[in-house]
Parts: C-alpha cells; sequence; structure tokens
C-alpha cells in the first residue's frame, strides 16, 4: 500500500492547453494561462477578454491623443520660435533658468554657470556655482495662468527652443517674450554686450562691465573731443542733417598705439557710455571677405563695430614696379582682402548708424585707402605713459572710492603728493599704462608701499626692456644675414 494512500486529492485541472491566437501577440501565453488557471477558482479566459479590450482601449487612447496633439499643435495652438544666435534666446533662456520648473523638469542639462550669468544670481561667490535648463524635450510651465510649453531640441549642433500656447491668440507669448526682454535689459544694466562671430553668425559672447570713462586714463584734450564728436554723432538731429544731405550716417575713429595703452578699454567705456552694444571682429581670424560681408549685413542699426588690430592682416596693397597701386589686390595672408574690408566699410550694403572703430600698434602698415575721410573721420593717439598719466593712474587706485568706507592709510590730498612722487621715479614714454598699472594694483592696500617700491621696479624693467631690445636687434641681424 502506497504511503499515500487514503489522503484525498483535489483533481489536477488539464496542463496541457491548445495554442491560441493571443500567442501570437503574447509568446507563452497559453502556458501561463494553463499554470493559472490551476490556481484560480474562475476561468481565466474571461480576464483574457477584458485584457484584450484594455489594450486594444490603450493603442487607441495613444492614437487619439497623438492625433489630438497634432490638430492641437496646428490649429488651435500658437508657438514662438527662438533662433539661438538671436539676443532674445539669451532672453529666454535666462528666464527659464530661473524658474522652479526649470530644476523639476525630467531632462535637466546642467551648467557650470558663466562669468556672464553670475551677476543674477546670489551665490556669485561661491566656486563654480550649478544652474540648470530644460533639455531635450517638452516641459509646460504656468505664466500669468497661462499653461505655456517650452520645447528645446538639438538641431545642426544648436540648441533650437520654442513657447507654445493652446489658443489662437499669440498675445500671452508676446507678453512673456515682453517679460523676458524687460528682465533681461534690468540684467545688462551698467553691462555692455560683447558680439563676436560664432558660425559665421554674431552671437552675443560676454556683458561686460561698462567701466567708466574718467578710469579710462589719457590726454584729457583729445579724450574730450573724440567723446564730443561722438556725441554729436549720435544726436538725433545729427541724423536727420546727415539723412536730409544725403550723406551715410556712419563715423569711423582710428585708435593708435602701442599695446596696452587703453584703445580696447577706450571702447568699451564709450559703448557703455553711450548704452551701445559692441561687435567685435578680428580680421586676422581666418574670415572671408563674404563672410565679413554676411557679418557687417547683420549689425544693428546702432551699435560699435570694433575692428581690432586691423593691421595685423597686412592688408597693405602691393606697390607695382611703377610705384602704382596694384588696385583691388592685397598682400593679405588671410581670407579678408582689402577691397572685401573697404567694401563692407562704405559699400552699397553698409550699415548706417554704426560707429566704426579700427585699432591698430602699427598705422603706417595701413593702406591710405582704408584711412582716407570718410572711412576714418577721426584718428585718436594712445601712447605710453607720460608724467600726467603716470599721476592719474596712481590717483585712480588710491583716492577714495565715493560711497566705499576709507580704509586706506592716507587722505587724498597725500595721495595726490605720493602721485607726484612716483611720478618722478617713472621716465616718460617707457611704460604702457597696461605696465604702470599692475605695479600699483600689486600695491593696492598700500600708496606708500607703491612709491617705497617704485625705482627698484623702474630699474628691473629697464634691464629686461634692454635684454629684449638686444635679443631683437641680434634676430635682424640674422634675418638680415
Ligand atoms: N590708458 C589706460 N587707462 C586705464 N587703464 C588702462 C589704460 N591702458 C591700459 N589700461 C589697462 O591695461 C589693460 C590692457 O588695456 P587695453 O586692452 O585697453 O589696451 P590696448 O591698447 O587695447 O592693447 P592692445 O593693443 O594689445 O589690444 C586693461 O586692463 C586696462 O585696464
Amino acid at each position: 500500500m502506497n504511503a499515500f494512500s487514503g489522503v484525498d486529492y483535489l483533481p489536477l485541472r488539464p496542463m496541457a492547453s491548445p495554442m491560441s491566437v493571443v500567442d501570437v501577440f503574447f509568446p507563452g501565453f497559453s502556458a501561463v494561462n494553463a499554470s493559472v488557471q490551476q490556481l484560480l477558482p474562475h476561468d481565466v479566459n474571461g480576464y483574457v477578454h477584458l485584457l484584450c479590450m484594455g489594450a486594444v482601449f490603450v493603442v487607441f487612447a495613444r492614437y487619439a491623443y497623438s492625433y489630438a496633439n497634432d490638430v492641437i499643435n496646428k490649429y488651435l495652438s500658437r508657438t514662438i520660435h527662438i533662433k539661438y544666435y538671436d539676443e532674445t534666446y539669451e532672453m529666454v533662456t535666462n528666464w527659464v533658468q530661473q524658474q522652479p520648473f526649470a530644476r523639476e523638469a525630467a531632462s535637466l542639462m546642467a551648467h557650470v554657470r558663466t562669468q556672464q550669468q553670475m551677476f543674477c544670481q546670489d551665490d556669485s561667490m561661491s566656486k563654480k556655482p550649478l544652474s540648470y535648463s530644460p533639455w531635450d524635450g517638452s516641459f509646460p510651465f504656468w505664466f500669468k495662468n497661462h499653461r505655456l510649453t517650452y520645447h528645446c531640441r538639438v538641431k545642426d549642433h544648436h540648441e533650437e527652443i520654442s513657447i507654445s500656447c493652446i489658443g489662437i491668440s499669440s498675445a500671452i507669448l508676446t507678453e512673456f517674450m515682453e517679460e523676458c526682454r524687460v528682465q533681461y535689459l534690468s540684467l545688462i544694466e551698467r553691462k555692455v554686450p560683447v558680439f563676436q562671430p560664432e558660425g559665421g553668425e554674431w552671437k552675443r559672447t560676454g556683458l561686460r562691465s561698462a567701466r567708466d570713462i574718467s578710469t579710462v586714463i589719457m590726454d584729457e584734450k583729445v579724450k574730450s573731443e573724440v567723446l564730443g564728436d561722438m556725441k554729436e554723432f549720435l544726436d538725433q538731429q545729427t541724423l536727420a542733417w546727415y539723412t536730409s544731405r544725403g550723406i551715410a550716417y556712419k563715423r569711423g575713429y582710428l585708435l593708435v598705439g602701442p599695446p596696452g595703452t587703453g584703445k580696447s578699454s577706450f571702447c568699451l567705456s564709450v559703448a557703455g557710455l553711450h548704452d551701445l552694444d559692441i561687435y567685435i571682429l578680428n580680421l586676422s581670424s581666418g574670415l572671408s571677405d563674404e563672410g565679413l560681408g554676411k557679418l557687417f549685413s547683420k549689425l544693428p542699426a546702432h551699435c560699435i563695430v570694433l575692428l581690432e588690430d586691423v593691421d595685423a592682416v597686412g592688408m597693405k596693397r602691393k606697390d607695382t614696379s611703377a610705384g602704382q597701386k596694384q588696385k583691388q589686390k592685397d598682400v593679405s595672408q588671410y581670407g579678408v582682402s582689402l577691397s572685401g574690408l573697404l567694401n563692407v566699410i562704405d559699400g552699397v550694403g553698409s550699415q548706417e548708424g554704426r560707429i566704426l572703430i579700427m585699432s591698430t600698434n602699427h598705422v603706417d602698415h595701413l593702406d591710405e585707402a582704408l584711412i582716407r575721410p570718410g572711412r576714418v573721420d577721426m584718428t585718436v593717439q594712445f601712447k605710453h605713459a607720460d608724467k600726467d598719466i603716470v599721476v592719474q593712474l596712481f590717483c585712480n587706485i588710491f583716492k577714495e572710492t565715493p560711497g566705499v568706507e576709507p580704509e586706506k592709510e592716507v587722505n587724498d590730498v597725500t595721495i595726490e603728493k605720493l602721485a607726484e612722487e612716483f611720478a618722478t621715479h617713472v621716465p616718460v614714454g617707457e611704460f604702457s599704462p597696461a605696465e604702470v598699472l599692475k605695479f600699483l594694483v600689486k600695491h593696492k592696500n598700500s600708496p606708500v608701499d607703491a612709491v617705497s617700491g617704485v625705482q627698484e621696479w623702474v630699474a628691473k624693467q629697464m634691464e629686461v626692456k634692454e635684454s629684449k631690445a638686444k635679443l631683437e636687434r641680434e634676430n635682424s641681424w640674422v634675418k638680415d644675414d
């Protein structure tokens, strides 16, 4: 007799189950079904029907949802697209980055905040502060009781963004853009937006603090002359005057001087003074004539264009043996030709209303055609520090700043006396303002130390300069040989 005899067992339901159509969609379903049937009190086929109906419903609902979305997007929604290269891009991304939804999005891009984003945050002093922005997807948010959606995706290596809303009016979107604009303008107050070429387009690459023009030390007479000229040019009446006489409304300045004498600082200061954006171009950056033309055609009506180190490309036209200029040819080893440059400066497509500033270390390397009146209306000389400039630099560093608690060891009258003493030890025309400033900043906490250390510093610098000059002379002899 079997050890188990006498025990009642429940009869097992049959294990084998024929293949069903459901197996086609859910492989193995019949086997699972058979097993489950043994455990459940009811026939599982009832659940299967329910499951199938559920699946059909889900598929249908998804289709209906995407169809409804398409219809809404096409006929019942409005969208504003923002180009990566346009300043609206900075306006919108700046606004978005400060919203709670930007941190709560499912997909985020993290960035170490750049210098230009610091000013809008409290934690600007912390090391490598982070910011987040929604990334690659659609992110709904509320704006003035309207549900807007921020879309972001990458196209052609650039972020492409758009803002959409449900409805047949774009009013809320333009209101949104206006808010971004106003917020952006308040953030860039006292800053100079700097634009530079990127991918053949202008891109805002920085925001520089607007430097007070009084901190750019130069000959006062020259400074007031050039500032007066710019002020007059930018006056509304001047525009009317130019227009009524059919003269192209634009002005060109040439800043000439050795490195570190304040040419770039002057440009940034005047941009801040007149609340103008600055567009900086370096002609030795491999730009072609076509690219240059395209960039000039995209300049806004009022701005400053700074052509830096315009001599660096060696664009002087060749002299023929007869001494004649070989028209429209140049010796530029880079992409931009002289004719290309002249064309954008005053050709048919050149932008009106702009101030063109060219800076150079070597005016004698420039072709006369480039600096003739009409192209260059005023030449401004920047020079190595003379006694007056050294005194001003000293006072600028050590005099009390209005509104700032004085921590200095001496008052302003004593500073002026120390400045005079300091200047007597600096040889005239030997050092650039940048060099003098470097020394003064090193002693920024003690004007007395600056005065007591200046003679030793001058002696050392003169030694360095002499050995450099000697080396250059030797090199030029080797070349001549
Ligand atoms: N005249 C000046 N007044 C005040 N600061 C100056 C002056 N010249 C130079 N500096 C200081 O020196 C630094 C370099 O100056 P800047 O770039 O303006 O010189 P630059 O003439 O444009 O030189 P480069 O020809 O090499 O471009 C800046 O930080 C600036 O603050």
